[in-house]
């Protein structure tokens, strides 16, 4: 199957019910490195309202022609597909999984990714799609002081505003959605073991086993797992960290550290996914300029 990535633009809803005002869902629209399967599942989700987006190369020709018949003619005409309704899910492609553009009505998705792993060293799994999430207000709060007069491109890949995201007191959520329908919660469990703990050790040193016990204790053998559950890792004012599984709470445990170890894996130095890295700090950009 032919697909292509480019960045697009969906613009944000003037405002949601119940939603207090944000200049920036009037004024700004968010990047999404992305792929479109192929130019007719394109027209499919233009119509159906939803941003298609994965990652994958370049193929310009597709490019310009899907650009020629969904560009809203108040956008630059390359690279950038602006739909009518900002409030839109945004879909992964690959998998199909689609994410809430805002969530809990504060909540701004600011970029999407696809988290594999490879079994035995031989097969490349897709195991879930996660979506990363930040409250729109306390971006701008914290950070525009410091950043706000620098572009998105500046900020893309800025070592102290990516620090800054990670470690400031800025409400964000990363939303899991599984596509492994074999997953068990033991190999969650184990999962987490392996890559917080090593965040765990690369920020606050050896001694931290206590801490990644309690949360990957959190992920009790009662609970299941199929295709499409949702984990949700929520930090909460005070460097809180809320896990909830389809909407359950599961746990909750005050850390800067573990809330940053947990942030670092989607958008740190080595995160899983590149692209969503990208995006979600061109999009937190959006939010933090003057
Ligand atoms: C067989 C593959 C098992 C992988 C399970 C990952 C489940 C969630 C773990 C989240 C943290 C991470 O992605 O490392």
């Amino acid at each position: 199957m032919v697909s292509l990535r480019f960045p697009f633009l969906f613009s944000q809803p003037t405002s949601l019910p119940g939603t207090p005002q944000n200049h920036h869902r009037n004024t700004s629209s968010r990047h999404f490195s992305a792929t479109l399967a192929a130019a007719t599942g394109v027209g499919a989700a233009a119509a159906a309202g939803v941003a298609v987006v994965s990652q994958n190369p370049n193929h310009p020709f597709l490019q310009n022609a899907v650009n020629f018949l969904f560009r809203d003619h108040s956008s630059p005409p390359w690279g950038s597909l602006s739909l009518a309704d900002g409030s839109a899910p945004v879909v992964e492609s690959k998998t199909g999984v689609s994410f809430p553009s805002v969530l809990g009505n504060s909540l701004e998705l600011l970029g999407i990714g696809l988290r594999k792993k490879s079994i035995l060293g031989l097969k490349n799994i897709d195991v879930y799609a996660f979506g990363v999430y930040a409250n729109g207000d306390d971006l701008k709060t914290l950070l525009s002081e410091k950043y706000g007069n620098l572009s998105a491109t500046e900020l893309k890949d800025n070592k102290d505003f990516n620090n800054d995201l990670m470690e400031a007191d800025i409400c964000m959520t990363v939303r899991l959605q599984i596509v492994y329908s074999k997953l068990s919660i033991r190999s969650v469990r184990s999962a987490f073991e392996e890559s917080v703990g090593s965040r765990l050790q690369k920020f606050g040193g050896s001694d931290n086993k206590e801490l990644l016990q309690r949360f990957t204790s959190q992920f009790k053998d009662e609970y299941k797992i199929p295709r499409g559950s949702v984990i949700d890792l929520i930090r909460e004012r005070g460097h809180i960290l809320k896990t909830t599984i389809d909407g359950k709470e599961v746990g909750s445990i005050q850390s800067k550290l573990l809330c940053r170890s947990i942030l670092d894996l989607y958008i740190g130095e080595d995160p899983f996914d590149r692209r969503a890295k990208e995006d979600v700090e061109v999009n937190a950009a959006s939010f933090v300029q003057k």
